[in-house]
Parts: structure tokens; sequence; C-alpha cells
């Protein structure tokens, strides 16, 4: 297939395009493809999906972490991109890794759903009502360490796989409760399995989590351009403040990290945690807040409180 974007005047005199999408084909992700399309065929753009597995989908037994970590996700994506079989991915900000790979953007941050986890179970309303000792399903660092440190009597084992391959393994009775970003469970319908989402003073998000991003190849301008009206300035803001946080850090999703920025009138007000996966060290807690300028000094506010982490313990 050959790349598809041949700009021309629409009768109204904008700009449109042929665009096509390359998406992962979990059913999160083609929802979010989607979403995309709809806003950009609202637009007068034509567009289209090219659906693609990638090496995270096909790792299933083993923790994200030991295995590469994000690229997993993003990299097949963006073959697509430079042979020019797409013109845009979507994903999920949380996989996307802090440096893209040279000649690629990040071209648009959306609005962003709700970015708290949320605690998933058949018998127990909440983490508190879970009895001594009871197994919570999470691979995620971050969520062990804000687990442990909420409750230091459960037993915690890994999980793995899509949302609806999560909710099964629950479903099929191998632990008491699971933990989940609520956004992609409100995004499929899943909303009514939420029995509490944690506020993030219990459980600090992931740096992006809820938010989407669109990559492109950096240059592509007539892309760009098209993508610009779907951008979300304070969501893009905050997210750049938490994902200043994770660079800094080194970070991947092998480091138990938390960073969620929220936009308090002129202020960015940014948080950030770190655990010690060993329990050696009791979690490390930082925040700062500066006036809202452009994103460039989100990102200073993101490496400071990076260097509040390290200050205090954070490796
Ligand atoms: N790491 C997998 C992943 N990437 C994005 C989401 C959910 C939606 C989002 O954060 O946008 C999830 C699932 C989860 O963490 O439970």
């Amino acid at each position: 297939m050959l790349a598809s974007t041949f700009p021309r005047r629409s009768t109204t005199g904008k700009t449109v395009s042929k665009l096509v999408i390359a998406t992962r084909e979990s059913r999160l992700a083609l929802w979010q493809a989607e979403h995309v399309k709809a806003l950009l065929e609202q637009r007068g753009h034509e567009v289209s999906l090219l659906g693609m597995t990638t090496k995270g989908d096909q790792i299933l037994d083993r923790s994200l972490s030991k295995v590469g970590g994000k690229g997993l996700f993003v990299k097949e994506l963006e073959t697509a991109l430079e042979q020019g079989q797409a013109d845009l991915a979507v994903h999920s900000l949380k996989d996307v890794p802090m440096d893209l790979p040279e000649g690629f953007a990040l071209a648009c941050v959306m609005e962003r759903e709700d970015p708290r986890d949320a605690f998933v179970s058949p018998r127990y309303a909440c983490v508190d009502d879970l009895p001594q000792g009871a197994i919570v399903g999470t691979s995620s660092l971050r969520r062990v360490v804000l687990l442990q440190s909420l409750r230091p009597d459960l037993r915690i084992e890994p999980l793995r796989g899509n949302l609806d391959t999560r909710l099964r393994k629950l479903d099929e009775g191998n632990y008491d409760g699971i933990v989940l970003a609520a956004a992609g469970l409100k995004r499929l319908g899943l909303g009514p399995r939420i029995r509490q989402v944690f506020e993030p003073e219990q459980m600090l998000p992931a740096a992006g989590q809820g938010a989407l991003g669109i990559e492109v190849r950096a240059g592509r301008q007539d892309v760009i351009d098209a993508l610009a009206p779907l951008a979300h300035q304070t969501t893009w803001l905050a997210v750049a403040a938490e994902r200043a946080v994770s660079r800094a850090m080194g970070g991947s999703c092998s480091m138990p990290l938390a960073a969620y920025a929220t936009v308090a009138g002129e202020y960015l007000q940014l948080r950030a945690a770190w655990g010690d996966p060993d329990g050696k060290v009791p979690l490390v807690r930082a925040q700062s807040a500066a006036a809202i300028a452009d994103l460039d000094s989100a990102a200073r506010l993101g490496t400071g409180v990076a260097a509040q982490l390290r200050a205090g313990g954070a490796r």
C-alpha cells in the first residue's frame, strides 16, 4: 500500500487528506484508533485503519519489564509509519517510551480519560475489605509497591494480558481482586465492573495514564496539521511534566514510578512516588507546582520533582 496523504482542498477551503492509522488489534487499541478516526472524519478527512500485532501483544506469560519494556507495543507501528503504510499511530501514552526513536514525533496529546487506577473484584467492594493475605493481581511494579504500602499483608501475583484476558483470569477465580487503569475499563464499557477507584493520594497514577498520544514521522507537517485540532493543551502540559519525571529517572516500565500532574487555576501541580521493589527503602514521595507556561517549563517541573525523589532515596 502506498502512503496515503495527498492533501487537497475541501469545499470549505480546509486542507483534507486520506489518512491511515496504524493500530494494535486489542479491543482497547481498536477503540482508541476508531475514536481518533471518528474525530478526523468529523473534520472531513478520509480515514482507514491498519491493524497489526506487536511483540508486546504476543508475550503473555512474562512481565513486560523483564522482556524489554514499553517499546514492545510501538515498534511494529513505527515500522508501518516509516515504510509509508500508515500516517499516524494512536497509543496509550503510558506505553510510549520517553524518547521516541530518531525520525518520529509525538504530534498530539488528546484529552485525558479518568487517570486513576481501579479495583475490580467479584467479592470485595474495596481494597480495605480484602481479608488478610488476600491475592491481588497486577504485573505493574508501580501498583505492586503502592498496594504494598496500603496493605503490606496482601499477596500480589503477576497478571498479564489485555483487559479482557485479565478480567477473565479474575473471573476464573485466580485472584481476590485485580488493579487496572480506570480509563481502559471505561472506554470498553466495562466501567460497571469497577468496585473502587483509587484516589491519587492512595495510588498515584503512572505518567501519561488515561491519555492518548498520536505518533507520526517527524516532518510530516501535513499530518501534524490535521491532528492539531485534536490536541488538548492542559492534558499535554500535565503529561509533559509527568513524562519528564520518568525521563529524568531513566524511566521504563521496569521502574516502580508514579507521576501525576493536574492543572489548578494557573498552576501545574505535580506529584510523584517511587517505591523499592525489594521493600528495603520506604516509599519516596515528592511534589511541586509551577505557574503554567509551556511544555518546556512543565518538563522542568518534572525534572525538579525527579531530583527530589532521588534526594529522598529513589534510585
Ligand atoms: N500497560 C497497559 C495499558 N496501557 C494503557 C492502559 C489503560 C488505559 C490508559 O492508561 O490509557 C493499560 C491497561 C492498564 O494499565 O490496566
